[in-house]
């Protein structure tokens, strides 16, 4: 296959399905991946993320776990619009067309808005897990890139090229965050193996560079969870749940909903994001001057 993505589609490529015949307006390129390119488009007055793939295999088996997920009556209900090829000089490239999620990164995150947001991110991502979880998948390829974090808080997942049903083997993963990697377990698809990720997403997330680097190039003889654990208990932003990741790592959770009651019982504080905070002050300032010059007003009235 030598056509590139670049050749067949640009900023206004009007794209129409050979099959559905439904007509999406390109706006930009969200993002790329080993599967496929991410396009922002329009359809009607609606935006969407449309993921176009050179392969029809590659993009079969996620649209799979999508079209179930879907069609469930959870979180994940609508998220794919439309599945269909685009026909481009004599041949066909599959594409999809799923809910657009404007967020960003954890760490970005918790980088404007502070720390203090772990708690809540943490339970959203283990809500939209036991979700996934209680349908019979595992999501597989748990890391900083296929999360998104939107409005206060919300987490919504993406790229579903890793979920796998529970007993396989999982299809697609990303080394530092796989449990085989760190040799804490096998590759079978079950709730601990997400957990043991979304462990090491957390501290992924909140670790500076200088402290993660090296981590994805380490020997198997020089891996062990112990260096997770390790990094775990020195992250002073993962503090308060240190001992429910702790236990994720160490595999002694065998299901997402054990974790997320551990979770609710934690104490964590919680802050408004940056601009509500500002909002807020401003807020009250405006109130006290309020009530200030309406003091004024009566005092001069009656003297
Ligand atoms: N629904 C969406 N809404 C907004 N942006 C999205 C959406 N889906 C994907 N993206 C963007 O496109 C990028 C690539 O998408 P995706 O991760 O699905 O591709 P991939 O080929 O499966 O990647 P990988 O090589 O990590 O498996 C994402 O990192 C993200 O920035």
């Amino acid at each position: 296959m030598t056509t590139s993505f670049d050749q067949i589609i640009q900023s206004d490529t009007v794209l129409t399905g050979k099959w559905n015949k439904a007509v999406y307006q390109v706006e930009r390129l969200l993002g790329e991946g080993a599967n496929g390119k991410v396009y922002l488009v329009k359809h009607g007055k609606r935006q969407y993320a449309l993921k176009l793939g050179l392969d029809a295999a590659d993009l079969q088996s996620e649209v799979n776990a999508l079209k179930v997920l879907s069609k469930s009556n959870t979180s994940f209900q609508n998220y794919l619009l439309d599945v269909d090829d685009f026909h481009y000089q004599g041949a066909d490239y599959p594409f999809y067309v799923m809910r657009y999620i404007k967020g960003q990164t954890i760490s970005d995150f918790i980088r404007h808005n502070g720390r203090d947001w772990m708690g809540l991110i943490g339970l959203n991502i283990l809500r939209k897990l036991v979700e996934l979880h209680e349908r019979g998948y595992v999501f597989g390829d748990i890391k900083v890139q296929n999360m998104l974090v939107c409005g206060y808080g919300d987490v919504e997942l993406i790229d579903f090229g890793g979920v796998t049903a529970k007993g396989r083997s999982v299809k697609q993963f990303t080394e530092v965050y796989d449990r085989g990697y760190w040799g804490a377990g096998t590759r079978s698809a079950d709730e601990g193996y997400d957990m043991f990720a979304f462990a090491v997403l957390l501290i992924s997330s909140t670790e500076t560079e200088q402290r993660m680097h090296g981590i994805d190039k380490l020997l198997p003889q020089n891996r062990n969870v112990q260096m997770l654990i390790d990094l775990l208990k020195t992250n002073p932003i993962l503090e308060p749940c240190m001992p429910v990741l702790q236990k994720a790592l160490l595999g002694h959770y065998t299901s997402s909903s054990q974790v997320l009651a551990a979770w609710r019982r934690l104490k964590f504080h919680k802050r408004l994001p940056a601009s509500s905070a500002n909002r807020e002050s401003w807020l009250k300032l405006g109130f006290t001057v309020s009530l200030l010059f309406f003091g004024l007003v009566v005092y001069f009235y009656w003297t």
